[in-house]
């Protein structure tokens, strides 16, 4: 049995951030994840004039309920979504202040425009300094009184959670009816984690879509973050693909994470899945089925299911991930292409890709600068040995020593085949 232990959730520590610098004391965030998203999100949170310390396996940030202590800022969000998205909110609540917010060139393709005009109804002074619904943006804040908002949130689950998080900062609080959601379960990490800091969403509505949020603040607190999910999918298929067993401790069966539910795409492909209070256990039965598959609500995991699809038996159909068209790249395409280059036969529609079996051959793997399109070829790598990537190192964005791990855990992988006695561990989250 291989154990591998994956480093902290990008989405806990993202929220945790946020919560952390909005509430009232000093909140400890416990084995935050350490990439290349959140120290952006740290330093985007110094910038804005919050003390944030970070040690080796804790992070200290002094809460400021009154908002930014810089009353001008120009933050740089690099390709983190969650800080595009999240940090412009925050800063949006604050008292008085000028806010620039820019980032990468890959962060500017992405969507924004729900979410600041969300924001704009509620009155705060925010202009797009370039393409309107883009970065960069100018955001003048003078406080929120809140009210109602009716928000789409089909293309992204992250204005959702900014509006959310935003509401206890709002005089009078938030009424949020969403017309459509994607990537459903990360509103529960959201609604989960802002009930650690003291506040309780309630939901209802017809069709359980309208959220409301009181107002009053946030209660620091010392937060322990859990792997990360999505990064643990690639682990999982590598079990899966290779004939073997891997746990990964840390996300048993209270995980916040929907992305964990990766597992059940696996178990429903062929391979054994034990799951406890601490920890989670793929091991495979020798068996790879295809199937259809709907990943609406765990889109982050469908390149890893795309790349080890074409040694299933049968066709692997992925369908209702028209949102993964707009994260780092197209990943639809950037799936589909690669696994052509690789001699697989694949289509694509607007929200669907299928994968027909086959024999993959070596290929240069285009990244598009887009870590999940690395990490997930890099499964496929264990059955297809000479795969290069145009971009390895753009895996910093959520897992700076992907490759180190995963080579430390193949080899691992190697060794399970003389028995047990050769198990062992691999300190993924050591740097
Ligand atoms: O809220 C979050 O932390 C995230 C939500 C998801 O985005 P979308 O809601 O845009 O699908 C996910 O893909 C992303 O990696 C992280
Ligand atoms: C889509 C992703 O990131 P984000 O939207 O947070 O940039 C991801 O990590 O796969």
């Amino acid at each position: 049995m291989t154990v591998i232990h994956v480093p902290g959730s990008k989405s806990v520590t993202a929220r945790a951030l946020f919560l952390a610098a909005a509430a009232n004391g000093t909140s400890t965030l416990v084995r935050p994840l350490s990439s290349d998203d959140t120290e952006g999100f740290a330093e985007g949170l110094t910038g804005l004039g919050y003390e944030v310390v970070r040690n080796a396996d804790h992070w200290r940030i002094a809460g400021r309920p009154a908002g930014p202590a810089a009353t001008d800022a120009d933050i740089y969000c690099r390709d983190g979504a969650t800080t595009a998205r999240f940090l412009p909110t925050l800063a949006a609540a604050g008292a008085r202040g000028t806010y620039r917010f820019d980032a990468s060139a890959q962060m500017r393709r992405r969507p924004l425009a729900p979410l600041t005009e969300a924001l704009r109804t509620l009155g705060v002074d925010l202009h797009h300094e370039a393409a309107e619904g883009h970065h960069p943006l100018r955001i003048s804040a003078a406080g929120i009184k809140g009210g109602e908002l009716t928000l789409d949130a089909g293309q992204s689950s992250q204005y959702l959670t900014a509006l959310l998080m935003l509401g206890p900062l709002t005089a009078e609080g938030l009424r949020i009816t969403v017309t459509e959601l994607v990537s459903a379960p990360y509103i529960e990490i959201t609604l989960a984690m802002m009930r650690s800091f003291g506040v309780e969403v309630v939901r209802g509505g017809p069709g359980n879509n309208v959220f409301t949020v009181p107002p009053g603040g946030y209660r620091a607190t010392t937060y322990a973050v859990e792997p990360d999910a999505s990064t643990a999918s690639y682990f999982f298929a590598a079990a899966a693909l290779a004939g073997r067993e891997v746990t990964v401790p840390g996300l048993g069966k209270d995980a916040l994470q929907g992305d964990l539910r990766f597992v059940d795409v696996l178990r429903r492909m062929g391979a054994e899945v034990h799951t406890t209070a601490e920890s989670t256990t793929v091991r495979s039965t020798g068996k790879l089925r295809g199937l259809t598959v709907n990943m609406r609500d765990i889109s982050d995991t469908m390149p890893t299911l795309a790349a080890i699809a074409p040694h299933a038996s049968g066709p692997v159909r992925i369908e209702d991930v028209g949102n993964t068209r707009v994260k780092e790249c197209d990943r639809l395409e950037a799936c589909a292409r690669n696994l052509r280059r690789m001699g697989i036969t694949v289509e694509t529609g607007p929200d669907w890709i299928e994968i027909l079996p086959g024999t993959p051959r070596a290929a240069e793997i285009a990244t598009h600068g887009d870590h999940r399109i690395v990490m997930s070829f890099a499964v496929a790598g264990l059955l297809t040995p000479g795969l290069t990537y145009d971009d390895p190192g753009c895996v910093r964005k959520t897992f700076p020593r992907f490759h180190e791990a995963f080579a430390e855990f193949a080899e691992l992988m190697t060794r399970q085949e003389s028995g047990p006695e050769n198990s062992g561990q691999v300190p993924a989250a050591r740097r």
